[in-house]
């Protein structure tokens, strides 16, 4: 596993501590973008990593109608991210807009389909999202809806990882944050490995954010992963 598996979790609400951290850790080359920070900061957040040269997560996780999904991926494809999030649960024919209308861009993001979310755990999918399903078919369930309407790739939690590479095969992306390195504390996220644990089972990227981002140091943190990952 590389450094350049990792995408770090840019949680923070403004401009400035963005820039700051960004600024502060050279070595990371993917960040994600999500929901706190572009719409406390706005879209200049991503330029701003571009003139830096880093490869961008927008993490908006659209989550409408067919023709709102549509629209919400196609102003999202302007800024020429590499990756883009939408949930599954939006239903087939939104994913099949979003992925057709993506495919003749000439710079288009790679859409990654949420499965379930990894804060989400059995009993809460059983007795407050009324899903009879186990996690695991959950979200192999989710994920195959997503591929066979084009979609490029899932977000699930690293404990899923396996059963998903084996029935998506080999080219479909999988993603998966709710990864903790041993040393740090799993906080709102229930269905966690380590980062190598996720990448050893099949996915081609981890997202990682406090562990490394609410560091006091997060130099030392990000140093620390990187050596987890090198053993
Ligand atoms: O789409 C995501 O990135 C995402 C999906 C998911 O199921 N779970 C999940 O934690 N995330 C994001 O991944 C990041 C995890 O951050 P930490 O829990 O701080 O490592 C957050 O920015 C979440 O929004």
């Amino acid at each position: 596993m590389t450094p350049d598996q990792v995408i770090v979790a840019l949680d923070v609400p403004d401009l400035p501590k963005a820039i700051a951290l960004v600024d502060r850790l050279p070595g990371v080359n993917f960040w994600k973008v999500g929901l706190e920070l572009f719409v406390g900061a706005g879209p200049g957040v991503l330029a701003e990593l571009k003139d830096r040269g880093k490869r961008i997560f927008l993490d908006l996780k659209f989550h409408d109608i067919p023709n709102t999904v549509l629209g919400a991926c196609l102003s999202a494809s302007r800024y020429e991210v590499d990756l883009l999030t939408l949930h599954a649960t939006a239903g087939s024919q939104a994913l099949t807009l979003a992925a057709q209308a993506m495919a003749p861009l000439e710079h288009p993001p790679k859409l990654l389909a949420i499965t379930l979310l990894t804060s989400i755990g059995d009993r809460q999918l059983r007795e407050e999202l009324q899903q009879p399903l186990a996690v695991e078919d959950y979200v192999s369930a989710m994920a195959q809806l997503a591929q066979n309407a084009g979609i490029d790739g899932a977000v699930c939690s690293p404990q899923e990882v396996a059963k998903l590479r084996q029935i998506c095969g080999p080219d479909f992306l999988l993603v998966t944050p709710g990864v903790r390195p041993l040393w740090s504390a799993q906080g709102d996220q229930q269905r966690v490995t380590t980062p190598s644990q996720a990448i050893a089972a099949g996915a081609n990227y981890v997202v990682i954010g406090r562990p490394i981002t609410a560091d006091p140091n997060p130099e030392a943190a990000w140093e620390r992963l990187c050596q987890d990952l090198a053993v």
